[in-house]
């Protein structure tokens, strides 16, 4: 465990000291050559703050709303699979340090517990106050039983959005566990959220089917079957973007999957203007994928996104010191971002505008959009 962890990158170097390389090299790992697990952390650091100052913001506030649920910070923890690889509490202690923070968690289909159980947990841990929204990641299956099966636990669990992952019509081609042979969990470990929803399954990680068949008319069907808030995550084209409002999705998570799926794609903060413009402010998006400071967070803000999502930092927090080190985790981010606030004249979300931020060497010829 990490002596004092004083930023995200201390918990990766911590749980890397301790953690099975194979798990480490699952949570790291991009596909292919990695190149845009790169590019997104990279993104953020050409970008630039322009602060202002004077502006009497001795008092701030974190606080977002989305679809009607508040949350303290906007910071979500992004669906990330198998919590307990690297924990023995698994998404219950991850869920009990998110609820404590106030903060949205995104439940992945693959949970290793099921997702009502990890709903409890964080309402047991709000003791009696309302718990943040939680908040389920759906990969659409072949068959629709399935899909509407798994829709039904995350809606009897009380989760409050749909977060329906696009960009993996095939699993992405993660090398580092190929090399390491990482196919599938370890006995006693299973996808709780798949158990028993055939006579026999009993919760493989093979159940979870990826298939290019899907098109925007089972996103139709999908938005048929639920009155649940529908947000698409991975849709990266502008014109897609304007495809998924046109079909009624509720939101849009912003995400290359932190470069899991197809390599070389662009970094999500270099598409955020794009995504932003081509949907107007008729819905949210929310941006993951290399954040990892709170001048990240406010980067993002300012150029459009209504939160962001951090994945990796949870696991290897949750792997340094389990449901300590994820709390420990979100408070350093939420210190960062007042602390950054503060320093851009900023008492709010709502004040964080394209004009606090620059691109240096992100010029016209490079394609880069600038709002
Ligand atoms: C270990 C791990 C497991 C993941 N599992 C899922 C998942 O089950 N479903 C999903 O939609 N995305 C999954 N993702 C992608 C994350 O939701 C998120 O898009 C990505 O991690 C953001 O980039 P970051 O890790 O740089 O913050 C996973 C990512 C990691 C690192
Ligand atoms: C069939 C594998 C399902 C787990 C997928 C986890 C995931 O999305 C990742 O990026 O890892």
């Amino acid at each position: 465990m990490t002596a004092v962890a004083l930023s995200v990158r201390d918990f990766e170097a911590a749980a890397r000291a301790t953690l099975d390389p194979v798990y480490a090299d699952f949570i790291a790992g991009g596909a292919r050559d990695e190149i845009t697990v790169r590019a997104n952390e990279a993104a953020f650091g050409e970008l630039q703050l322009l602060p202002r100052v004077l502006r009497g913001n001795a008092v701030r506030s974190l606080d977002i709303t989305l679809f009607g649920g508040r949350a303290s910070m906007p910071v979500l923890l992004s669906p990330t699979a198998f919590h307990k690889l690297v924990d023995p509490e698994g998404e219950v202690a991850t869920a009990r340090a998110a609820a404590a923070a106030g903060a949205i968690m995104v439940v992945s289909m693959a949970s290793t517990v099921a997702v009502g159980e990890i709903a409890e947990a964080a309402r047991r841990a709000c003791e009696g106050a309302d718990p943040p929204p939680l908040w389920f990641q759906l990969y659409l299956q072949p068959d629709r039983e399935i899909t509407e099966a798994l829709v039904r636990r995350a809606t009897d669990a009380g989760c409050a959005a749909l977060v329906v992952t696009v960009d993996s019509a095939v699993l992405g081609a993660g090398e580092r566990n190929r090399r390491n042979g990482f196919h599938d969990l370890p006995p006693g470990l299973r996808c709780e959220n798949l158990v028993d929803l055939r006579d026999g399954e009993n919760g493989h990680v093979r159940q979870i089917l990826m298939s290019a068949e899907f098109t925007w008319e089972h996103v139709d069907w999908l938005r048929g079957i639920t009155d649940l808030p529908i947000l698409l995550k991975g849709v990266l084209h502008p014109d897609d973007a304007r495809l998924a409002v046109r079909h009624g999705v509720d939101g849009l998570v912003l995400s290359n999957h932190g470069g899991r799926q197809l390599d070389t794609v662009p970094a999500t903060l270099e598409l955020l203007p794009e995504i932003a413009a081509a949907v107007e402010g008729r819905v949210p998006v929310v941006l993951d994928g290399g954040v990892r400071r709170g001048t990240d967070v406010v980067k993002a803000l300012a150029l459009g996104a209504s939160a962001v999502g951090i994945g990796r930092p949870v696991m290897w927090a949750l792997a340094d010191s389990g449901e300590k080190g994820v709390r420990r985790l979100l408070e350093l981010l939420r210190e960062e971002l007042d602390d950054t606030l503060a320093l851009c004249g900023a008492s709010g979300v709502a004040d964080l505008t394209p004009e606090l931020v620059r691109f240096p060497s992100w010029g016209p010829r490079s394609g880069r959009v600038v709002p």
